[in-house]
């Protein structure tokens, strides 16, 4: 994707009029959200994507074979340059019979109860998200909290919240490649300051928790 396909696809300045405006869209009529966009196959394009990603994480390529591969994702790449749409329009948001909603970049989840009380998941870091050692990396962990603490404090509040501080605590390795239990819920709110908790565990094994305050965005902020 060239630079100026890239900036197609940042928001649009009407898009933005209204902070998360969509995203509030989406709380507030879920049913009326479009989860076609990207077609019946978009799930085997994402998955396929990431396998592309945990492929490359660990392969050792002989050089023919990393010329190909090269060559073909430059190919890929050009064809699919020709269909970026600015981030509203993607499907990478709107995929909820797709893990992390069709969003390719986050680690794969499962919501299974979304509350204004509560959020479970269960979420699987891939080869893709290694760290060292057959652990996930730290900073991948805090990505699946973000997300679904967003989704917590959203739910907890009613409105739409951006994150403000977040704190991980790495109680154990998180292991690869194995569905975990994901939990987040708000504890409690003053004005526009929402405070959520979440836990990650590997069954009984708590292998890291968080907490972190989320801000009401005020209308039209972004
Ligand atoms: C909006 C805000 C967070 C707050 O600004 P404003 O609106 O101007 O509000 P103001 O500064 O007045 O504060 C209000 C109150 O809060 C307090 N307080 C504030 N901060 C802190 C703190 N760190 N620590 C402690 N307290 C803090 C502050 O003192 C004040 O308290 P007071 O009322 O006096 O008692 C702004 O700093 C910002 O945009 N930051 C970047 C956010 C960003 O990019 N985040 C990452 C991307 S989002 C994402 O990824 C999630 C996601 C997941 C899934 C899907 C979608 C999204």
């Amino acid at each position: 994707m060239s630079e100026d396909e890239a900036g197609n696809a940042l928001p649009s300045a009407e898009h933005h009029e209204g902070g998360f405006r969509p995203m509030s869209e989406l709380m507030n009529q879920i049913r009326s959200v479009d989860t076609s966009r990207g077609g019946p196959h978009y799930g085997d394009f994402v998955e396929q994507v990431r396998t592309l990603m945990d492929r490359a994480r660990l392969a050792v390529p002989p050089d023919d074979l990393v010329q190909e591969a090269a060559g073909i994702l430059e190919k890929l790449n050009d064809r699919l340059g020709a269909h970026v749409h600015e981030e509203w329009d993607a499907p990478g948001w709107t995929r909820f019979d797709l893990p992390s909603r069709g969003n390719v970049t986050l680690p794969p989840y499962r919501v299974d109860r979304a509350k204004p009380d509560g959020v479970e998941a269960r979420i699987t870091y891939r080869t893709f998200h290694l760290g060292g050692n057959a652990a996930a990396h730290g900073g991948y962990v805090s990505l699946g909290f973000d997300d679904l603490m967003g989704l917590a404090g959203s739910l907890y509040s009613g409105s739409v919240t951006r994150t403000a501080s977040l704190t991980v605590d790495y109680r154990a390795i998180t292991p690869l490649n194995k569905e975990l239990q994901l939990r987040a819920w708000g504890e409690r709110q003053e004005g526009r300051k929402v405070w959520i908790k979440a836990t990650l565990h590997d069954g009984d094994l708590l292998c890291a928790e968080a907490h972190g305050l989320f801000i009401v965005l005020k209308p039209g902020q972004p």
